[in-house]
């Protein structure tokens, strides 16, 4: 097993005027190449933080993080970034969208192109290309965005609540969707979410943090019966409800 990421007692403690907040405390575990994690927890545990601490954006105050077993030292070109807003360009079509990564990285070869537009038809975006985003409904325009990060081929996607600004049907729709894709491409992928059940039902595994300070209170196993199924189907499953039902309780005590 390759370790994709590593997280060694990772620490961060934010410095304001009203004093210091321990953000994430002593946090450690190792998530495997293709593995897909679901991170959850109540509002303000720290897990914006550790995303953006894996993302390079800023260092722990204490521990490390390690990505394929390297240190973290400031943003890398392995990691791809989803966010709730899709952030398409405005003046640019969705094909001038898609490939913008590969422009900024002086890699808009003809292999690349043609690998940007599958992606694009992958996710169900064909005959959208010359489209603006205000053209496309939330749905496609975060489809669209997906592809503009998958275009450039990270080896892990970190997802931040990237659904909850989408309806309800939709979202289900697009859960589906991108698991397909990620696990096709073997992605190695972290999802950061309020809903237990996108967490159940995407991922292999659902780590569970506690607030105050932030820190790791467990780690839940997705159950292979439900891992074998689309997200949809899996909602289905009286193994979902079961796993709902114990995240759920964990998350009543993890104060
Ligand atoms: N820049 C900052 N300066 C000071 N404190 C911060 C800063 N950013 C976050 N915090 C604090 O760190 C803690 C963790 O915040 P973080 O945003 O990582 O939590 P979260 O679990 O992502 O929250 P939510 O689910 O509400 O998005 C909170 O107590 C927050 O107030």
């Amino acid at each position: 097993m390759t370790a994709a990421i590593t997280f060694k007692n990772v620490t961060k403690k934010y410095l304001s005027l009203s004093g210091e907040t321990t953000a994430v405390d002593r946090f450690h575990c190792t998530i495997p190449e293709g593995e897909f994690v679901g991170i959850v927890g109540p509002s303000g545990c720290g897990k914006s933080t550790l995303l953006s601490m894996l993302a390079g954006l800023f260092p722990p105050t204490g521990g490390e993080i390690l990505l394929f077993h390297e240190p973290v030292t400031g943003p890398s070109p392995v990691i791809g970034y989803m966010l709730q807003q899709d952030y398409l360009l405005p003046w640019r079509t969705i094909l001038d969208n898609v490939w913008i990564g590969l422009e900024i990285r002086g890699q808009k070869t003809t292999e690349q192109i043609e690998y940007a537009k599958s992606l694009l038809y992958e996710m169900g975006l064909e005959g959208t290309e010359q489209k603006y985003p205000h053209q496309l409904s939330g749905g496609m325009r975060q489809r669209a965005s997906l592809v503009r990060t998958l275009a450039v081929r990270p080896k892990i996607l970190l997802l931040d609540e990237p659904f909850s600004a989408l309806d309800y049907q939709i979202k289900l729709q697009l859960e589906d969707l991108i698991a397909r894709t990620l696990q096709k491409h073997k992605i190695t992928s972290v999802l950061v979410t309020h809903d237990l059940g996108e967490a159940i039902a995407m991922c292999d595994r659902v780590l569970v943090m506690a607030n105050r300070p932030g820190r790791l209170k467990n780690i839940v196993n997705v159950p292979e019966e439900i891992r074998a199924l689309s997200p949809l189907e899996a909602r289905e499953h009286v193994e979902f409800h079961k796993l709902f039902r114990k995240l759920w309780g964990d998350l009543q005590n993890v104060e």
